[in-house]
């Protein structure tokens, strides 16, 4: 028989301890009495570089400690431990993420047969998410998607649910887990093999759910330090490799797999109910009789892995089932030696004791479960050797843990001990200074006091979702030209959508259909929402770009070459500099030129333009500006041919985001029209924030010229926001006064107020971000849930955003939540290279700029800089933004937010080298207080500790 502890954590995990190193692991494994132990952490590239430096392969399918440094470790172990000890490849991942409208935290336990497929898999998740700050990463993939990248990568791969019943970060978790595995892993579930049965439970409570009989029930340590090593662990009945673990666990029939060692289960944090802020232990009866709530305080009762047993059990209490495994349950004998001397079990004088014991008897699991209570009694006295018999026999005392509390074990009461005889053991104690301590109580994190409640306010938005009346009165107008002035959040893209599917519906060929919009993002979403539930040809979604240069392939006037920005930046930068002038602004002024058909231009910069249109036509290339101006200017100068061609193509022209059209866009449409062509625009002038790449938001205010017989349409009700988040937003928009605005009619509940962070310097803000999202998280691990952070919970990291002005803030931001561990993806400026196909899957906080939210939305935003400088921002040596444009960018930002809005500045801010004082954002300055509320300030940026925020 072999034991083996598979589930372990090493130093580069977070709350771990300094010495979970290779070679201590070494150690504690004869200490203890491990045979096969997992290496832990193999996601962490600087502990696999140290696995690889300190473990050599031995040659049948395991690892062991490098011969040399074995040698130089051995004069520690007291002969009667020594053993052999060999390693596997395992890890621990964190899954964070929604699935069927609940967030989920589940965490995997993962071996992998050899250095190879660690490196492969973690190349793959690398891709997806941040594994370089924690040993045990948080990473927002679904576990299903894990699983299938661990089987895609290697087969052989052992993927083991861990510590299934915790209630916070597990697969049947009360408080984040499914009801079932089938629900969890789907058709992926047949290469699961063995289920971790964690501290709180034990094989009796497990063999009530028939649902896992076919599953092999392991137990590990899941230690962070080495003292805590197999204080659960397998036993197994078959050579230690990797290659006879998987067999073991997966053939149920077998006896490859014998059984395992288990933690009296009471002992575990979370085996009965409770609720620990107010000293609540409850037992599975008593919490379903209060309804699950707080008797003391109206809370919700964390409820523990007893109760949740018995919720999904379907078979009595004390069923048995024929393939059971033996089980045997332990008390760790520093914590039999505790009670023993009275003394705490981390006290030096029962760990000298225990020392002794070592060496006379040997390691520790065979103290416990072997040594002839003779020899016990000779080498520690005969109140161990009472102590130990009673733990054999499971006489044992037991108060079960609670909501985060470890429960007691105890095998003695007061008066039973003192009738013992030879109470003290043989070991020179010290005399005792304090009563026994059970267990040293953990740290409370630094959590912000800031208690949020939250209430599913947005309505579930289901696709075949009925249009209000202005909505449907856009969708059926059926006279002439019209546009639609509507706010964020009112369904804009929707309407779009469904006038296109609507004209189908009455019998318009799709084809005559067209449909404008300005990013590839944009116009990919259509397309996707356009097809959606459709068979057969569906109407055309595409960037104006796409429409430029469609239009010029088939007027044979393509160019050879196109010029993406970076070629056209190098092209102009020998002509900047001879014109004195830096090249961004060259190229602004360029592109702008080139939004209107007849650019009033000075000479100086007419003839830099010139220059620049004779370099491309050199080339025979175009560059993106080009697409759009040079077709417009076809069709316009009355290229008879080229107008006959297209001049009347579609009968709808449906435009996105009108706001934000430049004279040549609108020239293009106008020449596009034939006498029975359509053209519905839709936009928000309020959200206008290309002004300064050349878009006219005039043009919005100009349609009815521009297109005669127009009419305005308009939509109020908002669906997005809670009205406290419009109020802000609508607020700062008073001070652009436009008669034709309409207000916002919010269809959500009030809400939370949003709040207003002020921070010393942009780090400290970095850092509350990070806090607040673990907060809105639940927290990230069972330190974070038991310091307090489990209140919230309801969000995935994917309903979060976090916004800035300029992509320079992004790095104090990245940082630190990186630091904390928490799912995140900066948005890319330029496209993106090779992407991980479950890329797109894995749910992350989007870090991006306040331009690059528009037209999104998520449940929280964070809203940072709001600092004079860059809100508005003022570039050094150049002219400051548009005040007004400046504000509509605000605007957009703010009415992201569906449920949440969090605002924040900082007192100091270095931009370009230059540290400043800055004010807060003049945009903020004349809105009312009582619009946000104002929490904590931090006073200065705490140092970094490795562990990052903690
Ligand atoms: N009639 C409706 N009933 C319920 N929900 C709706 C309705 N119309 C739109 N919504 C929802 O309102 C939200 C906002 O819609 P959408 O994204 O189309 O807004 P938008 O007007 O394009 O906003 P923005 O201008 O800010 O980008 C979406 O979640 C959408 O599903």
């Amino acid at each position: 028989m072999i034991i083996a502890d598979l589930h372990i954590h090493s130093r580069y995990s977070r709350a771990t301890s300094r010495d979970l190193d290779p070679e201590h692991l070494w150690l504690g494994a004869q200490y203890k009495g491990i045979d096969l132990l997992g290496t832990g952490d193999f996601t962490h590239p600087e502990w696999i570089e140290l696995l690889k430096e300190n473990l050599v392969e031995d040659g049948k399918g395991a690892y062991e400690l490098r011969p040399d440094l074995a040698k130089a470790l051995a004069p520690q172990v007291p002969a009667a431990c020594r053993r052999k000890v060999r390693f596997l490849l395992s890890a621990e991942i964190s899954s964070i993420y929604k699935r069927h409208g609940k967030t989920r935290k589940v965490h995997s336990l993962i071996l992998m047969p050899d250095f190879e497929s660690v490196e492969k898999l973690n190349q793959r998740l690398d891709k997806i998410g941040n594994i370089k700050s924690d040993g045990r990463p948080i990473l927002g993939l679904d576990a299903h998607d894990l699983l299938e990248i661990c089987l895609e990568v290697d087969p052989r791969v052992i993927f083991i649910p861990a510590h299934i019943w915790t209630p916070w970060f597990s697969v049947f978790g009360s408080k984040s887990g499914f009801d079932t595995l089938e629900e969890a892993f789907d058709d992926l579930l047949g290469h699961i093999n063995a289920l971790e049965t964690g501290l709180s439970s034990d094989p009796p409570m497990n063999w009530r759910l028939s649902a896992l009989d076919r599953f092999t029930l392991v137990s590990h340590s899941d230690a962070h330090s080495p003292a805590k090593l197999a204080r659960e662990a397998d036993i197994l009945n078959c050579p230690p490799t990797y290659q006879d673990l998987a067999l073991a666990l997966e053939d149920r029939q077998g006896d490859a797999f014998y059984g395992t060692l288990e933690f009296f289960p009471h002992e575990g944090k979370y085996h009965l109910d409770g609720h620990r802020k107010c000293g609540l232990r409850l037992s599975p009866q008593e919490t379903r009789d209060l309804g699950g709530r707080c008797p003391k305080c109206g809370g919700l009762l964390t409820v523990g892995v007893l109760s949740r047993v018995e919720d999904l059990a379907d078979r009595p209490k004390g069923y048995r089932p024929p393939d059971a495994r033996p089980f045997e349950s332990i008390v760790p004998v520093a914590e039999v030696l505790s009670e023993v001397l009275q003394r705490g079990p981390a006290t030096k004088g029962v760990q000298r004791a225990l020392h002794s014991l070592l060496n006379d008897v040997g390691p520790e699991l065979y103290i416990l479960r072997e040594a002839p209570l003779d020899l016990l009694k000779k080498k520690g006295g005969e109140l161990l050797a009472e102590a130990v018999s009673r733990m054999r026999q499971g006489k044992v005392i037991l108060q079960g843990g609670y909501d985060g509390e470890f429960g007691v074990v105890k095998l003695f009461d007061a008066d039973e001990r003192s009738q013992i005889k030879g109470q003290k053991g043989f070991w020179d104690l010290a005399p005792r200074k304090k009563a026994a301590k059970k267990t040293a109580p953990e740290k409370p994190l630094p959590f912000l006091k800031t208690k949020r409640k939250q209430k599913a306010t947005n309505p579930e938005v289901a696709p075949g979702i009925q249009l209000n009346p202005e909505q449907e009165k856009a969708v059926l107008h059926a006279d002439g030209h019209f546009i639609v002035r509507a706010g964020p959040g009112t369904g804009k893209t929707r309407l779009l959508v469904s006038r296109a599917l609507k004209l189908v519906e009455q019998g318009l060929d799709p084809e005559k259909i067209l449909l404008l919009t300005f990013t590839n993002k944009a116009a990919l979403e259509l397309t996707q929402r356009l097809a959606q539930g459709k068979k057969g040809p569906a109407p055309q979604a595409m960037t104006f770009h796409t429409l430029g240069l469609t239009i010029l392939r088939e007027l044979n006037e393509a160019p050879t070459r196109l010029l993406d920005g970076e070629e056209r930046l190098s092209l102009l930068k020998p002509m900047a500099k001879e014109a004195d002038l830096r090249p961004g602004d060259l190229e602004g002024m360029i592109s702008r030129a080139k939004q209107t058909l007849d650019p009033v231009l000075d000479d100086q910069a007419q003839g830099l333009l010139d220059a620049y249109q004779k370099r491309l036509d050199l080339e025979k290339a175009l560059d993106l500006d080009d697409l759009v101006l040079k077709a417009a200017r076809f069709l316009t100068d009355g290229h008879e041919q080229a107008v006959k061609l297209w001049q009347g193509r579609w009968d709808h022209i449906l435009v996105d985001e009108y706001q934000d059209v430049n004279p040549v866009q609108t020239s293009l449409i106008k020449v596009l029209c034939g006498p029975d062509t359509k053209v519905a625009a839709i936009g928000d002038p309020d959200q206008a924030i290309y002004g300064f790449r050349g878009a006219d938001k005039g043009l919005f205010y100009r349609f009815k010229n521009d297109f005669p017989g127009a009419v305005e349409l308009g939509l109020v009700k908002n669906y997005r926001s809670t009205a406290r988040i419009l109020n802000l937003a609508q607020g700062l928009m008073q001070m652009e006064p436009d008669p034709d605005r309409v207000k916002l009619e919010p269809i959500c509940p009030k809400g939370p107020l949003p709040e207003f962070f002020t921070a010393y310097n942009p780090e400290a803000e970095a850092e509350w971000v990070a806090r607040t999202i673990i907060d809105l998280l639940g927290g990230l691990d069972s330190r974070q849930v038991e310091a307090g952070a489990g209140q919230g919970g309801t969000y995935s990291a994917g309903d979060i955003a976090v916004l800035y002005r300029l992509h320079a803030q992004a790095k104090a931001l990245a940082e630190a939540l990186g630091r904390a561990g928490i799912p995140m993806q900066v948005a890319a400026r330029e496209p993106l290279g090779e992407t991980d196909p479950m890329d797109f899957k894995a749910q992350r906080v989007s870090l991006l700029s306040m331009h690059a939210s528009k037209g999104l939305e998520f449940p929280v935003v964070f809203v940072t800089g709001l600092e004079k400088g860059l809100l508005p921002y003022l570039p050094p040596n150049r002219p400051p933004a548009e005040m007004d444009e400046e504000r509509r960018l605000l605007f957009v930002a703010l009415t992201r937010a569906q449920k949440q809005l969090f605002l924040s500045r900082s007192l100091h801010r270095t931009l370009f080298g230059k540290t400043t004082e800055p004010d807060i954002s003049p945009l903020l300055e004349h809105l009312p207080e009582d619009l946000t509320k104002e929490v904590e300030r931090v006073k200065r940026a705490k140092k970094h500790r490795q562990l990052g925020l903690f």
